[in-house]
């Protein structure tokens, strides 16, 4: 089992200190919440995670083993975020398709059924996707890709409730079917309650709470129902 390990990491902007020796063990096959409230640094921390972003100070290791210049760990994770990667030219396919040559592989069975139920055409053009469904093929992305550990930052801003409702119900069975680490970020905690295993609360770059879930998806990940959004 891998291990996604954040030590000590502090990280400032100008004279404002983001993150302040942030240390947090995430294991594979949990579901976690990262909760906070808005300029938390929860976006921050993920993009350190992923090194789009340096520490500081600290460090961020996959079993052990620094994740800075390491492609091989760097590939075991997927950052979905507002920020958009892509060519607004490209085609949803072609995307795809470059994704899959980063990554290795990809699972098309799953982008296909899950594309035909959100109606999300692969032949249009990226920069032609509404808020919305941009979010909706990030997302669609994220759970194809062959990672041990998807980080998803603030995942379903922009979608409508049934869309938040059905992207909840297709991440629990797509856990369920293939167990590895989730870390969701939001400031909307209600509607992750019934989903993660584990909360972890940052406020104002600290950590203020790490903790199994009780009588949630910690002790059955499958039990919690997905919320019906708001
Ligand atoms: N590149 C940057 N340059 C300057 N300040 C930044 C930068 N990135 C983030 N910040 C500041 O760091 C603080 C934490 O931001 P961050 O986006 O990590 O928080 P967050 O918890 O994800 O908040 P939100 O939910 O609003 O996205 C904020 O005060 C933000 O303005």
């Amino acid at each position: 089992m891998s291990m996604l390990e954040v030590s000590h990491v502090s990280k400032s902007f100008g004279s404002k200190n983001v993150l302040q020796d942030v240390t947090i063990t995430f294991d594979e096959g949990k579901i976690y919440g990262l909760l906070g409230r808005n300029g938390a640094g929860k976006s921050t921390l993920l993009n350190i995670m992923t090194n789009r972003t340096f520490a500081d100070s600290g460090e961020v290791k996959i079993d052990s083993e620094n994740i800075n210049d390491n492609d091989a760990k760097l590939g075991l994770m997927f950052l979905m975020s507002e920020v958009n990667l892509y060519s607004n030219g490209s085609t949803l396919d072609q995307i795809i398709a470059d994704t899959e040559m980063m990554y290795g592989s990809f699972d098309h069975q799953l982008a296909k059924r899950l594309a035909t139920k959100f109606e999300l055409d692969m032949a249009t053009k990226f920069g032609k996707l509404s808020t919305g469904y941009n979010s909706i093929f990030k997302l669609i992305l994220a759970l194809c890709v062959p990672v041990k550990f998807v980080l998803l930052d603030e995942p379903v801003l922009g979608l409508d409730a049934n869309h938040r409702e059905m992207f909840y119900s297709e991440l629990i069975d797509s856990f369920t079917n293939n167990p590895r680490t989730f870390i969701i970020s939001t400031h909307l905690i209600e509607e992750v309650a019934n989903l993660i295993s584990d909360v972890i609360v940052l406020d104002e770059g600290r950590i203020m709470l790490d903790q199994p879930v009780e009588g949630s998806a910690g002790q059955n990940p499958f039990g919690g129902r997905p919320p019906t959004g708001c």
